[in-house]
């Protein structure tokens, strides 16, 4: 079965090509961009069929689907950081709601029997209140941020081209995830490379944070991108699915627990150029719909996501400065 993932080169879609390849049942397709960047999946590269696609040019997406005419598409490509929705707004929409356009027209044009998956997000639940808790797939969307409308209108748009034509499309909500190469700009990873340059005597021992007090529901990349199969397989076309872990935690105990890990000294500042216009301060998800309909169940432990991603940096770091003593 010939499977197409957008944003191959990305820290989720480069994790469920890994998944996917050891599943062993399926050819492997994914775009990247002119600048798309290859170092997540250099290590598997030779198992890939690597597509340059701008998902953007609507002739090159309808050209590339016709040609490989996928059974699954996961549609991952995105621009994925709050902080950029504000700076560029206009990017953010481009990026997210035009680019998914093309694609379901694309397989509209093709006529081809697809399923497609849609990577939403639990930012489009924003302002939730104490008794929403846990936040269920029927709450109220109340958008913080530009990045939150493009992903409801994502989100929208798949509901509609699912009534509309009948497209065969599932639609997955996901909570905070990260891991190894999760994007060094997102809380986590910023916070694990900070303090791995800390221990390598790169940064002077302060590590720089924003906002603390805020909430979220963590899962690994890794748990997820199972999920993201499973929707395909196992997901009711047309529905939408939260993807969750059940518990929340301050962005304050998260960087205490990737701090258990080292001995180094370290001092925390607030950087103001952090904080966002407005911040969503707290998302905990309800997945039991996605778990009833489809058997997923996390399984990577956050202090076990924590513990791999505070390893990614140290080896990444030292991989760097092996590379400059060698040239
Ligand atoms: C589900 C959702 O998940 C992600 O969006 P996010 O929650 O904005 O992720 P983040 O890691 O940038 O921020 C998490 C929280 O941490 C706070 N925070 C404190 N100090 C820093 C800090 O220094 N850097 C950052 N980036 N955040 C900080 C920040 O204010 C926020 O409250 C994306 O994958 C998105 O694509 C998505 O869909």
């Amino acid at each position: 079965m010939k499977v197409l993932i957008t944003g191959i080169t990305g820290f989720a879609g480069s994790h469920l090509a890994e998944y996917l390849l050891s599943r062993g049942d399926v050819e492997i397709y994914g775009t990247y961009r002119a600048r798309s960047r290859m170092d997540h999946i250099a290590h598997i590269a030779d198992q890939l069929h690597l597509v340059e696609c701008e998902l953007q040019d609507p002739a090159a997406v309808a050209q590339m689907i016709a040609r490989i005419k996928p059974a699954h598409i996961y549609h991952l490509a995105a621009q994925s950081f709050v902080p950029a929705s504000w700076t560029s707004p206009a990017d953010t929409m481009m990026n997210n709601i035009v680019s998914q356009l093309h694609i379901f027209e694309a397989v509209r044009a093709a006529d081809i029997p697809c399923k497609i998956q849609v990577a939403c997000s639990s930012e489009e639940y924003g302002l939730v209140y104490p008794d929403e808790l846990p936040v269920r797939e029927t709450n109220p969307l109340r958008p913080q941020s530009p990045y939150a409308v493009s992903k409801i209108a994502q989100d929208f748009l798949g509901y509609q081209y699912y009534q509309s034509y009948g497209l065969s499309i599932v639609r997955t909500r996901t909570f905070n995830h990260t891991g190894p190469r999760r994007g060094e700009r997102f809380a986590t990873s910023n916070f694990a490379k900070q303090i791995a340059q800390i221990e390598l005597g790169l940064q002077p021992p302060h590590v720089h944070v924003g906002n603390l007090q805020a909430r979220r529901d963590f899962t690994d990349v890794r748990d997820v991108v199972k999920a993201y199969w499973l929707a395909l397989e196992r997901g009711v076309p047309g529905s939408v699915y939260n993807i969750s872990s059940g518990n929340t935690r301050t962005i304050e105990e998260v960087l205490h627990t990737l701090l258990s890990f080292t001995s180094a000294p370290v001092q925390i500042l607030v950087d103001p150029k952090r904080l966002r216009p407005s911040d969503v301060e707290v998302l905990l998800g309800d997945a039991s719909a996605f778990c009833t309909q489809t058997g997923w169940q996390p399984e990577i432990p956050f202090h076990q996501t924590m513990h791999d991603l505070l390893q990614y940096w140290r080896d990444t770091l030292q991989a760097q400065a092996g590379e400059k003593e060698g040239s």
